[in-house]
């Protein structure tokens, strides 16, 4: 996955298929002067259905959709038989997609589980054919039924649930770093802050194919709530994430103190956001030497009111131990 693969929002327009017509066909055979009404009805047309799909954790195999068309019914014909239905269109989505109305803004339908189907666009049903209006004052009914017209309505995706751990954490951190070791995923990386623009979803893939993904997101720094810096734009990602994962470089003057202020940014964007689980990962502890690291773990089992671990990126340490403490924490029972 490269930068901005994280793609999170989609618009748009469509289109279910138009219903087959009836058919107004009168049978015929050599030596029967009056075949009666025979004439088939039309088919439905397609449905457009947005359908979960657990695999999926990005909207961005919709990026460059811009218009999604089922296809119509097929016409009714002779012998009564029936126009085909129009294929239906799926859009799949990862889970935790919310429809919107385009033009209202309305949430139509949120999708929370695979396999579940909804239906955004109804095929126009098919007319029906002569045959069926055949009575005893109209033997012979000329009259078919059109088949209803599709519907067409613009609709906004947006994926809410992004990830299951959500990084937090200032910039230069080594939030993307991170990402980069634990997952596939190649965000851009670099010694100067807010390198980050955009979000970057990556797969962890843990023991025996167990996976949990990880959202990296711009770097939150004080004041992020009043609209400084550009992480709080990016918090919403974060928002519904079960786990949070701090980052607090081990060079930072006070850990303690950086994670007090993350703390309350988030409490500021939204007071929900403490109710989820959190663990502090000392980054960059490569530049500690064994007796900095001790002192300060006495210094953090004092101040810190939170799980913490050091990790090194750049050294691969801790990094094994971060993934298990992650996973625990994401397979708990609720408590
Ligand atoms: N020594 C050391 N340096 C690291 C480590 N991890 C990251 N860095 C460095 O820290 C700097 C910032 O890393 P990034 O991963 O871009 O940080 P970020 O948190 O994503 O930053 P923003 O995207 O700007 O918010 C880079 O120069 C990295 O090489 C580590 O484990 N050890
Ligand atoms: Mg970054």
């Amino acid at each position: 996955m490269t930068e901005g693969n994280f793609v999170d929002y989609v618009k748009i327009h469509v289109a279910s298929g138009k219903g087959g017509s009836g058919s107004s066909h009168l049978h015929r055979e050599k030596y029967i002067a009056k075949g009666g009404p025979d004439g088939g009805d039309g088919g439905r047309g397609g449905h457009v259905i947005v359908k979960g799909n657990k695999n999926l954790w990005t909207l961005y195999h919709l990026k460059f959709k811009r218009h999604i068309r089922a296809e119509h019914g097929g016409n009714g014909s002779k012998q009564r038989s029936s126009g085909a239905e129009g294929s239906d269109e799926y859009i799949e989505v990862p889970l935790g997609t919310v429809i919107r109305d385009t033009e209202t803004q309305k949430v139509i339908h949120e999708i929370t589980e695979d396999g579940k189907e909804y239906l955004v666009a109804e095929g126009g049903m098919g007319g029906r054919g002569n045959w069926h209006f055949k009575s005893s004052t109209n033997q012979t009914p000329r009259y078919s039924q059109p088949g209803i017209d599709g519907t067409e309505v613009d609709i906004t995706l947006e994926l809410k649930v992004l990830a299951d751990v959500g990084l937090v954490g200032f910039p230069n951190a080594g939030k993307s770093t991170l990402l980069s070791v634990i997952t596939a995923a190649k965000p851009k990386i670099a010694d100067y802050e807010f390198t980050t623009l955009k979000p970057n979803l990556g797969i962890v893939e843990y023991r025996d194919f167990k996976t949990f993904v990880v959202a990296d997101i711009p770097g939150i720094i004080e004041g992020a709530a009043e609209g400084r810096g550009i992480g709080h734009r990016f918090l919403r990602h974060i928002e519904r994430n079960s786990t949070l994962l701090f980052l607090i470089p081990a060079d930072a003057p006070n850990i303690s103190e950086q994670y007090e202020i993350l703390l309350d940014e988030l409490r500021r964007y939204n007071p929900e956001m403490l109710d989820k689980d959190r663990l502090i990962a000392i980054s960059k502890s490569d530049m500690l030497d064994a007796e900095l690291k001790l002192e300060m773990k006495h210094e953090l089992d004092k101040n810190l009111g939170a799980p913490y671990l050091f990790i090194s990126s750049v050294a691969q340490q801790g990094l094994t131990e971060l993934k298990d403490r992650l996973w625990e924490m994401l397979n708990k029972e609720p408590s």
